[in-house]
């Protein structure tokens, strides 16, 4: 690593040139470097629009950490120069892997006419019933503990969506899965647990839900979830399952790859289905005993959310009779899960992790007495 005089630079790869070329191009070469310091009054472009295999919003951040002489060049050069660092952290599987997805996604939005185009970018007023929004607004630990219920420590439930936004968005779905039917494209299920279902940001509500979860869910995650990554979420999937005839009949007993899942009851007639839950665990102990306190059901209620830890294990019950669809919101934070890597010890969270520590604390505190009764028996000897 070297310095210059604006500061450290981050050493990401061997070193190359960086040449300014005649065309007024800058020709980066294989190894660009960042600085360790960011340049905080500098305001960083937007990304949005570009379609570009990373998350728009990493090239608005790492912007500020660009050599500063680049930082007055054309977008095109900055996202070129970072794009070229990012890649090396991809291998050529999953980098090829996003490209088809890329193009899976492109053709479905290319051949897809939409029911609803309102649903499709977020209006808040329209899809969420006055005391979220008022809850949401207000943006305190109380006024989201005003319209929830905790039957379980760090499970929430609240109502949230207005029933026309739910059957709007069931009856898109149920457009979506007619016109996959009738076209014969094959779509991707939203997981290898679901034989229907749909992924709502393969067929163009993904920049909605973006700011469902940065603008709605966040906030509550911050406040509530703080120990599993609530603070910093970054990415989401967003689906709907659909259970009963001619559908799935019930989920099972797993954990999400999330930290933090919404999930929320778009209706229909049903009856059963209900959401089992057994305690949150992190990766080494999800398959350990169930402890007392940890058996919770979830009857669920049409435009209603429980918003759970991802890594709180749960299933859902057969749906017996009519027709249930559900949006799903699994949040994700690459903090978190990098941060996780370099740690074991997961007793803030996970139950077993908990009960491990407990009972080690325990032994140590009667080995202590032990040897105090000992100690005092030889004194007195
Ligand atoms: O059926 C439900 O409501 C739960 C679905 C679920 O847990 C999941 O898709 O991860
Ligand atoms: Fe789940």
């Amino acid at each position: 690593m070297s310095q210059n005089q604006n500061g450290k630079w981050v050493r990401i790869a061997p070193e190359q040139q960086l040449r300014g070329s005649s065309n007024g191009h800058v020709e980066v070469g294989g190894s660009n470097r960042l600085c360790i310091n960011p340049q905080k009054d500098h305001k960083s472009e937007s990304y949005e629009d570009l379609q570009l295999e990373f998350n728009p919003l990493v090239f608005s951040s790492l912007e500020q950490y660009l050599p500063p002489h680049m930082l007055s060049l054309s977008r095109e050069v900055k996202v070129h120069y970072m794009r070229n660092i990012l890649l090396r952290y991809l291998p050529e599987t999953e980098r090829i892997r996003i490209q088809k997805h890329k193009e899976y996604r492109h053709r479905i939005m290319l051949n897809y006419p939409p029911l609803y185009k309102q649903i499709y970018s977020m209006d808040a007023e329209k899809f969420f019933t006055p005391s979220f929004l008022r809850a949401v607004k207000e943006n305190t630990e109380a006024s989201f503990r005003s319209i929830m219920a905790e039957p379980r420590k760090g499970l929430y439930t609240f109502e949230m969506l207005q029933p026309q936004f739910c059957e709007m968005l069931m009856s898109e779905v149920d457009n979506f899965e007619r016109w996959v039917h009738d076209t014969k494209f094959r779509i991707m299920r939203p997981n290898i647990m679901n034989q229907y279902g749909a992924v709502l940001d393969d067929f163009g509500m993904e920049s909605m839900l973006d700011r469902l979860m940065s603008d709605f869910i966040s906030p509550i995650s911050r406040v509530f979830y703080t120990e599993i990554g609530g603070t910093s979420l970054d990415s989401h999937h967003g689906f709907v399952v659909e259970y009963g005839i001619n559908r799935d009949v019930e989920l099972g007993f797993h954990v999400d790859d999330a930290e933090v899942t919404l999930n929320i009851c778009l209706g229909n007639e049903f009856s059963g289905g209900e959401l089992f839950f057994r305690g949150v665990r992190c990766d080494e102990h999800v398959n350990s005993d169930i402890q007392p306190g940890e058996i919770f059901d979830y009857p669920h209620v049409p435009g209603h959310a429980i918003l759970h830890p991802g890594r709180h294990r749960h299933g859902a019950r057969p749906t017996t009779s009519g027709n249930r669809m559900n949006l799903i919101i699994w949040c994700r934070s690459s903090a978190f899960r990098e941060l996780k890597k370099y740690r074991k010890d997961f007793s803030s969270w996970c139950g077993e992790c908990k009960r491990k520590k407990k009972e080690k604390e325990r032994i140590l505190v009667l080995a202590t007495q032990q040897e105090l009764m000992n100690r005092g028996m030889q004194s007195a000897s």
